[in-house]
């Protein structure tokens, strides 16, 4: 696996950096998609499922993409289109993302799509990832992570771009941006949203020493919010998400926008994508 992560950052990245063009808006407002999402969405058996309950105003987000709810460009596609419609439905206030896969929540980034692709490729994909962060660190729905399974890297991401996580309580599923690990490193957009979620100090030692921690340790440094016993996940984050959604929400999407305008790097401006480059591309020539 981490050859193959090697030989990707190789081959992928230097591509994938060179094709970046977003022109988001960050803040707790609905970001319109840089990349046309309705061009790609190849799969024939859909990899996410929604359901929405009209009488709560919760969707709950079922990623059941076997092995692994890998991160590929269909998925994100997938991914982001979903988030779409339910941020335009005036009737959805609430997110809850889960899996149907169990022991995984998702491996993060799809590694075969960093391995031998195109430059062109590798640039819609590297878009995609940005869309789905924005999307959901940007969504004005407020976001749970019922993480029912292990959640590296760009899972991590995608928990960390959520209001509030609760994860299963079993040590064996472990959570964490493990990208120095694997020879690349996270770029800065992930380190804002975690130094967001543990502090400065926390997310320091994390992202250097590329720590994967397990249910409890991932408790211990904020992490995650809350442990639950594997068959309570969904019903714990149904009766978290009726006490946000208790909170009026354009009060919740002020308070929100005014935490993200002043904690995270700007993304959509250019010399933040520069910079998004720079780091990626240091990190290549080590490799
Ligand atoms: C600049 C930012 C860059 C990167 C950010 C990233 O997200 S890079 C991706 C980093 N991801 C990882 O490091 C996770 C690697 N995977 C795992 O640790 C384990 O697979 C996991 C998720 C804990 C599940 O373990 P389990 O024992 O249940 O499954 P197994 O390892 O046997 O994997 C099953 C098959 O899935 C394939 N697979 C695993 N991860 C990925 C992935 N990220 N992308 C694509 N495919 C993945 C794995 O190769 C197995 O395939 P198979 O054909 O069955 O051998």
């Amino acid at each position: 696996m981490a050859n193959v992560l090697r030989n990707s950052a190789k081959f992928g990245f230097s591509g994938v950096l060179s094709q970046l063009s977003i022109h988001s808006r960050h803040g707790r407002e609905c970001v319109s998609p840089c990349f046309s999402l309705q061009q790609r969405n190849n799969s024939t058996s859909p990899k996410i499922k929604v359901d929405l309950d009209s009488s709560t105003g919760v969707a709950v987000l079922r990623m059941q993409s076997p092995p692994v709810n890998s991160l590929s460009l269909d998925f994100l596609t997938e991914f982001c289109i979903n988030l779409e419609k339910l941020e335009m439905d005036r009737s959805c206030r609430g997110l809850i993302i889960t899996s149907t896969l169990s022991k995984v929540f998702s491996a993060g980034l799809d590694i075969m799509e960093m391995y031998g692709k195109s430059p062109e490729r590798c640039g819609e994909f590297w878009k995609a990832v940005q869309e789905m962060w924005l999307k959901l660190y940007g969504s004005n729905m407020a976001t749970i992570a019922a993480i029912n399974g292990s959640s590296p890297a760009g899972g991590c991401l995608m928990s960390i771009g959520c209001d509030y996580r609760i994860m299963v309580d079993n040590p064996r599923y472990s959570i964490g941006l493990n990208e120095t690990q694997l020879g690349i490193v996270a770029p800065f957009w992930f380190k804002d949203t975690l130094v967001n979620t543990v502090g400065n100090r926390a997310a320091e030692l994390s992202l250097e020493l590329g720590l994967l921690y397990s249910a409890p340790d991932a408790l211990k440094i904020g992490l995650v919010d809350q442990l639950v016993p594997e068959d309570q996940v969904l019903s714990t984050a149904q009766d978290t998400m009726s006490k946000w959604l208790a909170i009026p929400d354009h009060a919740r999407q002020i308070d929100q926008c005014v935490y993200i305008i002043y904690n995270t790097s700007p993304l959509p401006l250019d010399h933040a994508r520069q910079m998004d480059q720079c780091v990626i591309s240091v990190c290549i020539y080590y490799i």
